[in-house]
């Protein structure tokens, strides 16, 4: 059996197992990841109160960092309540001459659930100035960014400005957990920044209050899935949704506030959040949806590079089928897409253009398919306005939401395998995953893509897709003509 990954967190006891050490614990455990830990100081806390904290002495506390150096490598690192400046300070730089490959999360913890301080402001200051510079990610809350970045943060566009700040400190994104964003009523949302990216997740506000250890628990579930490998976007989706469910399982323990429980990462599709983009070139989330494809399941779906394949699969009967040209003259790939078209209408089949949606607007082809970069550069609302239908591609949880958010005519869920077809900038997302984004996508019409053969086929559908595309398997097969009879029997036309 594999072994799994180690990620270690760096913070606080609460003796009242409901946030710190202990939570951080248990949800990086619920991720299947081994935490180990470097506690900073003793807490004798309860769900009402901290009354007495201690941190440990600079030995204890270098000590265990060598420790865990020495035999248990982490793939990712969290820090959470800091006791002192001179344990940043020291944490700072052993990073920096010892781990600094590793991805570190800082969250910048400031105050107790119950209100009291757990950091001073030296600690803060020396967070700032030795940590942040650091961080793959920081995870302040509203009232830690107001701390970290000097201003009241009372709205959208102060936090955003909060949180750029910290990335000019040198924290590569910002994750700011906007639970106490009072501004946004019956929501609760959670703000995203980097250099590439910005978004927001909206979740319904939860009427609970067991909510302690929320926090800690998601920073260490974002840390949980940094240390498996995810990408920083996807590790906050998960995160997010990991802390809805939590929200929604948690009971009253104590006469203070409970813990928010520790489940397993939900499969409901309603605790993952909706995805709003922030950057400037957002879609309009009000638009309407994409022209719906005219069934659930698009079956076999072949994806080719000339207008002679694509023939000879309509005359086999397939009804969907894209034409993905990569190389030639423009000229010579216009009268592809209209080639294509005409042969679309008159075999009354479904053809997408992958790319080149201009020249698909131009000969009023049944749809297009789009990357997420082609989507930055398409006009989306002429897309739309003209009826064409549009399948988006996606390659993990950020990416799904994202596309969600478009309504668009069905979504594209890969590499579901390894494929020497297309050089991938991401991981093969395997069964599990696929499984879980048909889950999330609930209603829109799903194709998986990326080293799908009829070895594999039945355990794809299984994971609820409507649709296979291929390309190998149509263009290395020996006989077409029994290749799309046998795909056929597995997913259907
Ligand atoms: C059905 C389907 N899924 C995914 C892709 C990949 O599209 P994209 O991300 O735009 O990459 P290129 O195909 O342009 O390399 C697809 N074409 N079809
Ligand atoms: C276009 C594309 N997008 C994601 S994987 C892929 C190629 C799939 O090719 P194959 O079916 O040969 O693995
Ligand atoms: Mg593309």
């Amino acid at each position: 059996m594999s072994q799994p990954p180690i990620a270690w967190t760096i913070a606080g006891s609460d003796s009242g197992g409901g946030a710190g050490i202990q939570a951080d614990m248990a949800a990086m455990r619920a991720f299947g990841v081994h935490p180990c830990s470097v506690v900073s100081a003793l807490t004798a806390q309860n769900s009402q109160t901290v009354t007495c904290i201690e941190a440990v002495s600079p030995a204890m506390f270098a000590a265990q960092l060598e420790c865990l150096h020495a035999d248990l490598p982490a793939r990712a690192i969290k820090t959470g309540m800091l006791a002192t400046a001179g344990q940043v300070s020291y944490l700072a730089d052993y990073y920096t001459r010892c781990l600094g490959d590793v991805p570190l999360l800082v969250d910048p913890v400031a105050v107790s659930a119950s209100g009291q301080p757990l950091a001073g402001e030296q600690v803060l200051d020396r967070i700032r100035s030795h940590l942040i510079p650091l961080a793959a990610l920081v995870t302040p809350n509203i009232a830690e960014l107001a701390i970290l970045c000097g201003h009241a943060v009372d709205s959208d566009e102060r936090l955003q400005q909060g949180a750029e700040q910290l990335l000019r400190l040198g924290a590569k994104a910002v994750l700011v957990k906007g639970g106490h964003a009072v501004w946004q009523g019956d929501q609760a949302c959670d703000y995203f920044f980097s250099s590439q990216l910005s978004f927001k997740l909206i979740q319904p506000r939860q009427p609970t209050v067991h909510s302690h250890g929320t926090g800690c628990s998601m920073a260490s579930a974002i840390a949980a899935c940094l240390a498996r490998g995810d990408l920083v976007e996807d590790a906050v989706v998960q995160a997010n949704a990991y802390i809805a469910a939590g929200l929604s399982h948690a009971q009253p323990l104590g006469q203070g506030p409970g813990p928010v429980a520790h489940t397993q990462l939900p499969s409901p599709p309603h605790y993952f959040a909706k995805l709003v983009s922030l950057s400037p070139r957002a879609s309009d989330v009000h638009s309407p949806a994409f022209e719906p494809v005219d069934t659930d399941n698009l079956g076999l779906y072949p994806i080719v590079d000339n207008t002679a394949l694509l023939s000879e699969l309509l005359r086999l009967g397939v009804q969907t089928i894209q034409l993905r040209i990569k190389e030639g003259s423009q000229l010579k790939i216009e009268a592809a897409v209209a080639e294509a078209v005409l042969l679309g209408r008159r075999y009354q089949a479904r053809v997408f253009i992958n790319d080149y949606w201009q020249f698909a607007l131009k000969h009023k082809a049944y749809g297009v398919h789009l990357g997420q970069e082609d989507l930055q550069m398409a006009d989306l609302q002429a897309i739309r306005r003209a009826g064409l239908r549009l399948g988006v591609s996606t390659h993990g949880y950020y990416e799904l939401l994202n596309a969600l958010a478009l309504r668009p005519s069905y979504v594209a869920l890969g590499h579901v395998f390894a494929t020497p077809t297309k050089a991938m900038k991401s991981s093969p997302q395997g069964l599990q995953r696929l499984a879980h984004y048909t889950a999330i996508a609930e209603d829109m019409p799903t194709v998986a893509v990326g080293g799908i053969n009829l070895d594999n086929a039945a355990k794809v559908k299984a994971c609820g897709v409507g649709s296979i595309a291929v390309v190998r398997a149509v263009t290395d097969c020996i006989n077409l003509a029994k290749q799309v009879e046998a795909f056929t029997d597995v997913i259907g036309r």
